[in-house]
């Protein structure tokens, strides 16, 4: 089976359903387990801790730059120390495989700087 990180995120429409949550909570255990749902399940949240604002900073325009590739966009809150990203496909407010995908795209940045 295909890994979420090597699958492309499929643009946005109106017309996808969301996913049930059993398969939210299947695909949850394919991404770190620094995600975690919010908003009644419907959002991804990861909440990243560093010692300086140089690196929150750096991650923000990688994450940006992957979502401009994968056009998929997530909500970014940085200061110093820490790094808060939400994705969630805004379109239908909910998550559907993107979502799953651009974080398993995410876990892959950070795991690249936390090495
Ligand atoms: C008009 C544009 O294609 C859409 O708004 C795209 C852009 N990026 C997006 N990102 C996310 N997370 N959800 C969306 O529904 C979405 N839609």
């Amino acid at each position: 089976m295909e890994n979420l990180n090597e699958k492309k995120c499929i643009p946005c429409s109106g017309d996808i359903p969301p996913l049930d949550i059993v398969l939210k909570r299947k695909l949850k255990t394919q991404i770190d387990g620094e995600w975690e749902f919010t908003h009644n399940e419907t959002r991804l949240y990861r909440s990243t801790k560093f010692k300086d604002f140089a690196t929150p900073l750096a991650l923000a325009a990688a994450i940006g730059a992957l979502a401009e590739e994968q056009w998929h966009h997530p909500e970014l809150t940085i200061g110093f120390g820490h790094i808060d990203i939400e994705i969630w496909t805004h379109k239908i407010d909910d998550l559907v495989e993107s979502d799953f995908i651009f974080a398993a795209k995410v876990d892959q940045i950070i795991s690249k700087v936390l090495s």
